[in-house]
């Protein structure tokens, strides 16, 4: 990745990826600032996720967006990451609208069993791993996107990112 570039990096894949921690660590290396896109969500879809309700393409669509005015102001500043699902095209199509400096997707991959394991093991967040299987299923594998195997450690896997946005 060019330097002088201020790029704006989505960080994806189904809940429990990986997306928080990968996110803010490749923040820190790159400093380049790091916005948690559950925080943008309606306090609507908070509460249908943490009911283990999946949302659906019109609950995503105001908080996307959302997503997509950060990724437009932040790109006139110096770049960002955000950390956002962005399971279908048509999200990518709504995140990366007229956003005029370089956009990147970095897709988190993994298979549902890590995945499900991680979120057992996690604490102290809305999401609940019953939502895991319905991710998997809107999940719409990116052709354009910088794919990140999960299984690596973070370390690791932003020595990865940061390799693959520099070619
Ligand atoms: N590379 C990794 N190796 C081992 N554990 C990891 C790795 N990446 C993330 N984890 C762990 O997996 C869990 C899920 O990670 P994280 O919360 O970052 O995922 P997420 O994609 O942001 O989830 P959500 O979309 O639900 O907010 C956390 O407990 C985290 O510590
Ligand atoms: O698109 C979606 O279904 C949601 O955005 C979820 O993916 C959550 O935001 C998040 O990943 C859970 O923590």
């Amino acid at each position: 990745m060019n330097e002088h570039i201020n790029p704006v990096i989505f960080v994806m894949g189904v809940s429990g990826s990986g997306k928080s921690t990968i996110g803010k660590l490749l923040s820190l290396k790159l400093s380049l600032p790091y916005f948690e896109g559950d925080e943008y969500h309606s306090p609507e879809n908070i509460a249908k996720m943490s009911a283990a309700q999946p949302l659906t393409d019109i609950d995503r669509q105001v908080w996307l967006e959302s997503l997509n005015q950060l990724a437009i102001n932040q790109g006139k500043n110096k770049g960002c990451i955000i950390g956002c699902s962005a399971l279908k095209e048509k999200y990518r199509k709504t995140l990366a609208k007229g956003v005029s400096q370089p956009v990147y997707f970095v897709f988190l991959e993994g298979n549902f069993e890590i995945i499900s394991q991680r979120l057992q093991n996690r604490k102290g967040h809305f999401m609940p791993p019953a939502l895991l299987q319905s991710q998997f299923e809107a999940l719409q594998i990116p052709e354009n996107a910088i794919k990140i195997n999960i299984l690596d450690p973070p370390e690791q896997i932003v020595n990865n990112i940061i390799q693959n946005l520099s070619h």
